[in-house]
């Protein structure tokens, strides 16, 4: 990290220190302090009469320049922050080193939330809609839970004056570009025949538009910054670090504490109410599979006593992209020689903008939906994460591409300017699963994605790559000298002739890629449904106490990123714990 970092970003400059005396017992155990983990701390201790602990696996997130300036968090990637999860080795992905796709996710206070790109971005009407009709359950439909976005939501400047955006909530939201190629794209997209929204957030999702960040003056905004620290003074409220849940005890038929790993000590704390698992979909998948939580077959297999025979794991759902790279003439984006330069630290120094302020360089957002239908009821299934930085060793690697791939393209470190089109598919079919390799909680679990399972997600990318070399003719583009990079194509891609149909399903089979949004491994549903592992209340069906809340319990991924939405969740889930009435619906 260069020494220009050492600007000190710190809010916290008291620094509250973290708990050192654990309690025997509280009345909520909170596992992992994510996206929704640290919302939930917060909210449920905002009740002086009950004693709520959150346990963390990683670090304190204080004091971290690279957790605080946007662009320095592409230094976590591979740092001991990252979780770096591997998916089981498929062979069709022969463009990814040893086969696998890396899943990143953030191992530190904040969680995923404290390393991610900062996209704010809710998802469509339809998705919470859809998880009502499926729950039976009208509190999760899009008009209550957007009392909940409202709630969370502390929007900065223009955003304020919409009645669909929350003014005094935690979560600092902000828009704006710190560099001109948004502005260009923007044109461009509305030349390609696509509109301008000038609010995803808003009366529809769909269109082109700037993007929208959990960011506060230029800083990173994650749920540790925005729920936890304002918490961290209430002596209601325990926050331990650096301590590994391996396992939810379950006696009678309901949990009642947990037992983790502190430095070499193994300890058992209890809970007089609740755990409140928020690991995330892998580790919370983990836990409750090793606490004997899961299909039946799995955990004979492994001699895990089975406490509840649920299809914990299973419905694993995640985003999918296909780069597609572009250079340009003027420097209207960012460089890796940013990170560096005099200037651009300067400027984001003194004024909080510019590269350093963009988050690994995205600052706009693109969302498509392909058919008429969905097109009418504004839903998309295509989304496009514009970045305005070129592809560079330190991407590729980021990405796990290959060795070949990476030496033979890393000459683009040179290059100076150039933008990726990140194609998305928002509504995939493909399924997959999450399973333990054994019994022993430090083993890395088994992720079997099934990415690409069937042909229709193929094809949403395939409509992407056309759509984003559609952009990319404009006359706007055209002006500043947009060009495809055939010189990015994976080494056997090569032999199709560059930019047909064969080149780029190869390119897609043999290099997908995933934004990091595993989810809905123990989804919510009805009542009688196998396929749920809770219900509409978060409760782990079968087990008293104990419930999951975080990205596992979604029934469909959303179709936007998934950091806002989970916040939701943990915002609505907070009120159920407590025993409060959801929020009214708005009448939006
Ligand atoms: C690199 C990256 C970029 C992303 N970009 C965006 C974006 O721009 N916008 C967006 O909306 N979403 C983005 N996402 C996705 C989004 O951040 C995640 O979906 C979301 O943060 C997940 O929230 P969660 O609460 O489910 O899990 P997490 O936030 O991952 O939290 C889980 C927490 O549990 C802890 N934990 C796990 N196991 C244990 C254990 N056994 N004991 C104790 N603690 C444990 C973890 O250390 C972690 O702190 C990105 C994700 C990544 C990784």
């Amino acid at each position: 990290m260069p020494s220009f970092y050492s600007i000190d970003v710190n809010d916290d400059p008291v620094k509250v220190p973290l708990t050192s005396k654990l309690r025997a017992s509280y009345d909520y155990i909170v596992v992992g302090s994510g996206s929704a983990g640290s919302v939930l701390a917060s909210r449920l201790s905002e009740d002086p009469g009950l004693q709520v602990l959150l346990v963390e696996a990683g670090p304190d997130d204080r004091g971290r320049t690279n957790l605080q300036v946007p662009l320095a968090g592409l230094t976590t990637f591979d740092s001991s922050l990252d979780w770096a999860f591997q998916t089981i080795p498929d062979s069709r992905f022969q463009g990814l080193k040893d086969n696998v796709n890396i899943w990143r996710a953030g191992k530190v206070l904040g969680g995923s939330s404290s390393i991610n790109a900062m996209i704010y971005c809710r998802g469509s009407r339809n998705d919470f809609d859809r998880w009502a009709n499926y729950t039976g359950d009208e509190t999760w439909d899009y008009r209550h839970v957007l009392s909940y976005f409202i709630k969370a939501e502390g929007a900065q400047g223009d955003l304020r004056e919409s009645p669909y955006h929350g003014k005094s909530g935690p979560l600092s939201v902000s828009r704006g570009a710190n560099v001109e190629f948004p502005n260009v794209f923007l044109k461009a997209a509305e030349e390609a025949g696509f509109q301008r929204n000038p609010d995803y957030n808003g009366e529809h999702i769909l269109g082109a538009s700037y993007i929208q960040r959990t960011q506060l003056n230029g800083e990173r905004m994650s749920t540790s910054r925005a729920y936890l620290r304002p918490a961290l003074n209430r002596p209601n409220l325990d926050v331990v670090v650096d301590a590994y849940v391996t396992k939810v005890i379950i006696r009678g038929g309901r949990a009642v504490g947990v037992q983790m790993m502190m430095g070499s000590e193994l300890v058992t704390v209890d809970a007089r109410l609740e755990v409140i698992l928020s690991a995330g979909a892998v580790g919370t998948s983990k836990l409750l599979l090793l606490s004997g939580i899961g299909p039946f077959g799995h955990l004979e297999s492994l001699g895990i006593p089975v406490v509840a025979d649920l299809p914990v794991g299973q419905n694993l759902q995640d985003h999918l992209h296909q780069h597609v790279t572009f250079k340009m003439n003027p420097h209207i984006g960012v460089t890796l020689a940013d990170f560096t330069n005099p200037f651009a630290v300067l400027g984001y120094a003194l004024f909080k903008t510019g590269p350093l302020a963009t988050a690994y360089g995205v600052e706009a957002h693109f969302i498509v939906g392909l058919s008429p239908e969905d097109e009418a009821s504004d839903w998309p299934s295509l989304g496009f994460e514009v970045l305005t930085i070129p592809s560079s060793t330190i991407v590729m690697k980021a990405l796990n591409y290959d060795a070949d791939t990476i030496r033979e393209l890393s000459g683009q470190d040179k290059m100076t300017n150039g933008f990726q089109l990140l194609a998305t598919v928002l509504r995939p079919k493909s399924r997959g699963a999450i399973y333990l390799q054994s019994t022993d909680p430090f083993e890395e679990p088994l992720i079997q994605t099934n990415y690409l399972q069937y042909d229709a997600d193929v094809d949403v990318l395939m409509k992407g790559i056309e759509i984003a070399h559609r952009i990319a003719e404009t006359p706007a583009m055209q002006a500043i000298g947009a060009a495809p990079m055939e010189e990015f194509a994976y080494p056997p891609c090569k032999s199709y002739a560059f930019n047909s149909s064969e080149f780029w399903r190869c390119q897609i089979q043999s290099r997908p890629v995933s934004i990091y949004h595993p989810s809905g491994t123990s989804k919510m549903g009805p009542s009688g449904d196998p396929t749920a592992v809770l219900d509409s209340q978060l409760r782990v069906r079968g087990v008293e106490g104990l419930r999951v809340v975080d990205a596992s319990v979604m029934p469909w991924i959303t179709t936007c990123n998934l950091n806002a939405p989970i916040i939701m969740i943990a915002e609505k889930a907070a009120d159920m714990i407590r025993g409060l009435p959801p929020l009214s619906p708005t009448d939006l």
